[in-house]
């Protein structure tokens, strides 16, 4: 696997295997990689000839500075899992390279930046924007892939993609979990093992939620969501919301959408997670 961090580097390779007339798939991610990660890449394996994946802990979309310190950086075991699933191409850049032009980009998402990450998070989306728009031009993907843990993320690159004409396709993959139902996340290796157990309650919330959404208005439900989670002291709920999947904007039923979300975002301790459930009709 070939490894490379300088910018000129990855253009000029990317250029390359394009003129070559080979297809690129590309996987963006913040690296201490795990299954969820790996499902990606090996999604984008199959459907492409050349797999670059960007390992970068992007500083503009952390609105928080400890947990931009703490957010776990793995680089060596990170290239060990990337050559194993036959990833082509490691690019790690650094802060200063990355940001030696311009420092960050001002984008408007319109009401799908106000909610949920968006909303808890100032500037986030602004630096994910930034950063994705950055590793684009720099790759040139033909497909790029993204997890559904992070909805609300996936929304706005697509809306990214259309406001800038980006030329490629994107791909949303489902959430891959452990056993006892946490979302994979590089953040869970920051929990306790008191935190670790506690974790999985968020998913049986989200589980909750969308069961009884069915069959009762979705305040009814979210309080009986919030009343299971007040059960576990241990867990600070930021948000529960029940979305319009398409515009990320909170419904009072399930009924009045296509495809409703279940999202939320909670703390343990300092550890904030977000996860995130489907409901088809
Ligand atoms: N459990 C998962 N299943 C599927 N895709 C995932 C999962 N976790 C992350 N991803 C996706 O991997 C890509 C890179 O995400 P990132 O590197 O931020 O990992 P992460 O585990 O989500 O980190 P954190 O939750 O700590 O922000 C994103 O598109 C994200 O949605
Ligand atoms: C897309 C991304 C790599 C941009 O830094 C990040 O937000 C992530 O890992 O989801
Ligand atoms: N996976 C989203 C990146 C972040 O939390 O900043």
């Amino acid at each position: 696997m070939l490894q490379l961090s300088s910018l000129s580097d990855i253009r000029q390779h990317c250029e390359q295997v394009r003129c070559q007339g080979l297809r690129i798939g590309f996987v963006p991610t913040m690296g201490a990689l795990h299954e969820g990660h790996l499902s990606l890449l090996r999604a984008a394996k199959a459907q492409n000839d050349v797999v670059v994946c960007s390992v970068f802990v992007n500083p503009t979309q952390f609105n928080n500075a400890e947990d931009y310190n703490l957010y776990p950086r793995l680089i060596v075991e990170d290239a060990e899992m990337l050559a194993q699933v036959g990833c082509d191409v490691l690019f790690a850049p650094n802060a200063a390279e990355m940001y030696a032009q311009a420092a960050r980009l001002t984008f408007d998402f319109g009401i799908l930046e106000r909610v949920m990450e968006g909303a808890h998070r100032p500037g986030h989306f602004n630096g994910v924007a930034t950063v994705v728009s950055k590793l684009f031009h720099l790759v040139r993907p033909h497909q790029a892939f993204f997890g559904q843990k992070d909805l609300q993320q996936f929304a706005i690159v697509q809306q990214l993609v259309q406001d800038l004409s980006f030329d490629l396709e994107l791909v949303c993959f489902p959430i891959i979990r452990e056993e006892d139902g946490l979302a994979m996340s590089s953040r869970n290796r920051r929990l306790t093992p008191e935190q670790r157990q506690v974790a999985p309650k968020l998913y049986e919330a989200l589980q909750l939620l969308s069961e009884q959404a069915k069959h009762v208005p979705i305040e009814e439900a979210k309080a009986a969501a919030v009343t299971f989670l007040t059960q576990f002291p241990e867990l600070r709920l930021e948000y529960l919301e029940v979305v319009d999947a398409a515009t990320l904007q909170p419904i009072a039923h399930v009924q009045e959408v296509p495809r409703a979300a279940v999202c939320l975002a909670a703390f343990l301790g300092e550890v904030r997670l977000i996860d995130n459930v489907l409901l088809g009709q």
